[in-house]
């Protein structure tokens, strides 16, 4: 069998230089392109790209996969930044390439994807909830992309079960105080050096509180997440928002 033909955005940061080890590790596929900032995304038609893992930044991502969707090339995008407005526009790309598949992930972890999803579990149970993420210093994005749907998430859960506001007294604050608010949520970012991608959720009922806690202690974690991708995004046109659709959870 043939060996899907892989390209790597963003290869020398510090997730792509690891995904580019994954990709030539992996026997089922080649690594054709492993493209840097200034690189010309031409490479990736001239080399036959199938499938593009993007790793870049929020300022570049989008340039990038109007090139890769506009080109039938499809892709795995673990880059942060993502809004509705940029959801659109790619939705909008999309539509005029239908069979081209784009797999957006804001975590490639499988405990960052289960954190999500016990997280949404529990939220209606609780009356209180509050994300904290913490990362290393050069993270250039907060809060992080993983808190934010994280919130979203656990906001969306809240709505639907009919959950009360959450309770908070505050009258007066310091700017920043109480974090930022994703949908309702309070969501509280940590730049720490030493530390590489790390996530709480604190949820807080009647004298009792529950604590999901995630490490990623390696970028190595997300490995995995990232070569499933890559292998079902090739069969799964349109945007597929999330690694747990790729998962089989009960
Ligand atoms: N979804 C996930 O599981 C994960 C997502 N990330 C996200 O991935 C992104 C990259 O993270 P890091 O590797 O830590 O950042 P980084 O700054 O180490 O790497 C980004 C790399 O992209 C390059 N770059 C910028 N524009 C480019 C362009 N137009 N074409 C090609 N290369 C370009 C930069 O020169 C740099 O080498 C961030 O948005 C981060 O939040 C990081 C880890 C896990
Ligand atoms: O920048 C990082 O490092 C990470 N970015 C993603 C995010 O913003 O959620 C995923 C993970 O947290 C690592």
């Amino acid at each position: 069998m043939s060996k899907l033909r892989v390209a790597v955005l963003g290869a020398k940061g510090r997730i792509g230089s690891e995904a580019v080890r994954a990709v030539e590790a992996a026997e089922d596929l080649e690594l054709v392109a492993a493209l840097g900032r200034g690189d010309s995304l031409e490479t990736l038609t001239d080399t036959g790209a199938q499938v593009v893992v993007e790793l870049t930044t929020p300022a570049s991502v989008m340039e990038n996969l109007d090139f890769c969707v506009g080109h039938g090339i499809h892709a795995v995008v673990g880059t942060t930044g993502w809004t509705e407005d940029r959801l659109a526009r790619l939705n909008t790309s999309l539509a005029a390439s239908p069979a081209t598949g784009v797999l957006i992930a804001p975590n490639f972890s499988i405990g960052a994807v289960l954190t999500m999803k016990f997280a949404e579990a529990a939220a209606p149970y609780f009356e209180s909830v509050e994300v904290i993420e913490l990362h290393h210093p050069k993270k250039v994005d907060a809060p992080s992309g993983t808190a934010t749907r994280t919130a979203q998430l656990v906001a969306a859960a809240r709505r639907e079960a009919g959950s009360a506001p959450q309770p908070d007294a505050t009258t007066t604050a310091l700017d920043g105080a109480r974090g930022a608010d994703v949908d309702g949520v309070p969501v509280h970012a940590v730049r720490l050096r030493g530390l590489l991608a790390h996530q709480e959720v604190l949820l807080g009922g009647e004298g009792e509180t529950l604590t999901i806690r995630h490490d990623s202690l390696h970028h190595s974690s997300f490995m995995p997440g990232i070569l499933l991708g890559v292998r079902r995004v090739v069969d799964t046109p349109g945007l597929t928002f999330g690694l747990e659709h790729f998962l089989d959870l009960k």
